[in-house]
């Protein structure tokens, strides 16, 4: 799903459930819903402590209370409500310590927490003329490389957010550590908000990357693009806020194994549906059986304990 994300988290909160049914209503056979990064708070690095809320996790039956997790609950009433895994963007998460994570979580039809994922590498760049972020002036990174889930018709899916895609020792990871317990997977899902100077270069060229290289498919999710006359409001709350607005690139797409583009988004609000095709992975596989074909005896990429 593409959305604008409001500078006001209440205001994110109340419009998800009819953004949802409303896609929902005309894509009533859709098997996972994914939201962008970082839906529920303005994207800038100042509002991430105090939008942040505890998550929980997969493993702890509990969650948190809805005043102080009001964006978890919402997620999980919304996958109960309307019998769908949610890949729930991410959001700001308050960890046990009062660090501040970006943070994925998964929720199955039945209400149970399928999955969370911290953000691993986090967004810090500076393009001299165009972007500065530094997402570690509040956010930690997460130390969880390989984050999954199980879904009954898609398999195996991972999870990566946003900048995670630039490292594709990730993804080739993730792709290549199939055990017993664990099959390989064939889909990666990416919440993501890339901006005004990477989208345009890099956001389709990543997951089209992402894509070949490990012989899945990639879906990502981004908010919508600011308007001139969202920025206008935005720009009233935001002074006030003390933090300056973020212009996401928008184009949530769906990518293949073959790395092309089976379904984008432009930049405003705007839900793509992914025919996701499990066939063609294992076609592609087998035409071009790289994995089989890597010279383990020349290289290999490890995961450290
Ligand atoms: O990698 C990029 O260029 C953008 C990344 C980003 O926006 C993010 O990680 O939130």
């Amino acid at each position: 799903m593409q959305f604008h994300v409001s500078p006001i988290k209440s205001v994110n909160l109340s419009r998800l459930p009819t953004l949802v049914s409303t896609f929902l209503a005309s894509n009533p056979t859709l098997d996972l819903l994914v939201l962008p990064e970082v839906w529920n708070s303005p994207y800038a690095t100042k509002a991430f402590p105090s939008n942040a809320e505890p998550i929980g996790s997969p493993d702890s039956p509990s969650l948190p209370s809805p005043s102080l997790s009001p964006s978890v609950h919402l997620l999980r009433s919304l996958a109960i409500s309307h019998s769908i895994h949610i890949v729930g963007g991410s959001i700001p998460e308050l960890g046990p310590g009062g660090e501040v994570y970006n943070t994925c979580v998964v929720y199955g039809p039945d209400g149970g927490m399928r999955a969370k994922h911290r953000k691993v590498h986090l967004f810090d760049i500076d393009v001299p003329g165009g972007v500065t972020f530094k997402e570690s002036d509040t956010l930690t990174a997460g130390s969880n490389l390989l984050t999954t889930f199980k879904h009954p018709t898609l398999g195996v899916v991972g999870l990566g957010i946003c900048y995670d895609i630039r490292f594709p020792e990730m993804f080739l990871l993730h792709a290549s550590s199939s055990t017993s317990s664990r099959p390989g997977l064939d889909l990666f899902v990416l919440p993501g908000a890339f901006n005004m100077t990477t989208g345009p270069r890099h956001w389709s060229l990543l997951q089209r990357s992402r894509a070949v290289d490990t012989q899945c498919y990639v879906v990502s999710s981004s908010p919508a693009r600011s308007t001139r006359e969202i920025e206008e409001e935005n720009g009233r709350l935001t002074a006030g806020m003390g933090y300056e607005g973020y212009r996401a690139w928008g184009h949530s797409m769906g990518v293949d194994p073959w790395g092309e583009i089976v379904a984008t988004a432009g930049e405003g609000e705007e839900n793509v549906v992914v025919d996701v095709v499990l066939e063609r992975v294992e076609g592609f596989k087998e035409s071009v059986p790289t994995k089989e074909q890597k010279r383990g005896d020349l290289y290999t990429v490890e995961k450290k304990e």
